[in-house]
């Protein structure tokens, strides 16, 4: 595995990279839900690219940037491990050469909802990393995970919209056995905060029961909530799978957020109306 920190290096290792080049864009400290996205990549590309890199951008001011978790030689072992060709890991400087960018990937309506709502800019944030990402690493086909679910969907939107001759696909979300959804920031959850985390997981899932049953998926998923006051919810929404209304029948998206203690936690479940 070639590691790679500046522009030059990494068209170099792009240069020479073979057949269908894929990549994995993470922000590191990584686990088995980044793992499930390299292995896929491994499996189905010729050359796997992985990006480190904690994006300020995406970041509110008092959001935590300065805290998130940084692993560097843990993650390069496991890229390592899985097989992955090249990792990119550029500091700071190397993405953002002129300082803030001026000119930001605008979301659009759809990315001012739900996660974009509570983190006003995110997805302006995110868009903006993953377009420069995706000039710079130049795949072909580009992985993510349906944990992020809302951030998945603008990332295909972009693509679309933006001409980008890039196939975006999604990738299942890994959990732990209880259920709870793997997340970088799950390392912040003391004890006591990790059992009230699963409330996500339980909720969805009950959300999803009831709707396969005719009944409010929302009504029930909230019953969950109501159960553990400790974990303050900030949304819980029933969607079409494009984060468009709910429809009336077939499949939609249940997407859920919450506060558990100073962490916010996101999941999301797949529902079946009947
Ligand atoms: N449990 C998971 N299952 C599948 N994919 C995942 C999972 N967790 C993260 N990913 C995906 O990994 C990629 C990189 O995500 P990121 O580095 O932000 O990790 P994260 O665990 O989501 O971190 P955070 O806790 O900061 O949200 C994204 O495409 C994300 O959707
Ligand atoms: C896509 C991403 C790597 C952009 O910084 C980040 O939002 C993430 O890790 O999901
Ligand atoms: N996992 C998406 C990136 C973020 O929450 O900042």
């Amino acid at each position: 595995m070639r590691v790679v920190g500046t522009r030059p290096e990494l068209a170099a290792a792009r240069a020479s990279s073979s057949g269908t080049v894929a990549v994995v864009m993470t922000m590191g400290a990584l686990h088995e839900g980044h793992a499930a996205l390299l292995r896929t990549a491994r499996a189905e590309a010729d050359t796997v690219l992985l990006t480190i890199f904690v994006n300020p951008l995406q970041f509110g001011p008092n959001e935590d940037f300065d805290r998130y978790p940084r692993t560097m030689d843990a993650d390069l072992a496991l890229a390592r491990s899985i097989g992955v060709d090249v990792a990119f890991t550029p500091p700071r400087e190397v993405m953002y050469p002129h300082g803030e960018p001026v000119v930001r990937v605008n979301p659009g309506p759809a990315g001012e909802l739900y996660e974009g709502a509570s983190r006003p800019g995110f997805f302006h944030g995110v868009l903006t990393v993953v377009n420069k990402l995706f000039q710079l690493t130049r795949p072909d086909v580009a992985y993510f995970g349906e944990k992020d679910y809302q951030q998945l969907g603008l990332i295909r939107a972009m693509a679309r919209d933006f001409d980008l001759p890039i196939d975006v696909r999604g990738v299942p979300t890994v959990r732990e056995a209880d259920g709870l959804a793997l997340s970088s920031r799950n390392r912040y959850l003391a004890p006591a905060e990790r059992s009230a985390a699963l409330t996500l997981s339980r909720a969805l899932r009950a959300g999803a029961s009831a709707a396969a049953e005719g009944a409010d998926a929302v009504a029930a998923g909230l019953a969950v909530f109501a159960e553990t006051p400790e974990v303050k919810l900030d949304y819980l929404v029933l969607t079409d799978p494009l984060l468009g209304p709910a429809p009336a029948h077939g499949p939609a998206r249940l997407l859920t957020a919450a506060w558990v203690g100073a962490t916010r936690l996101i999941d999301n479940v797949e529902v079946q109306l009947p």
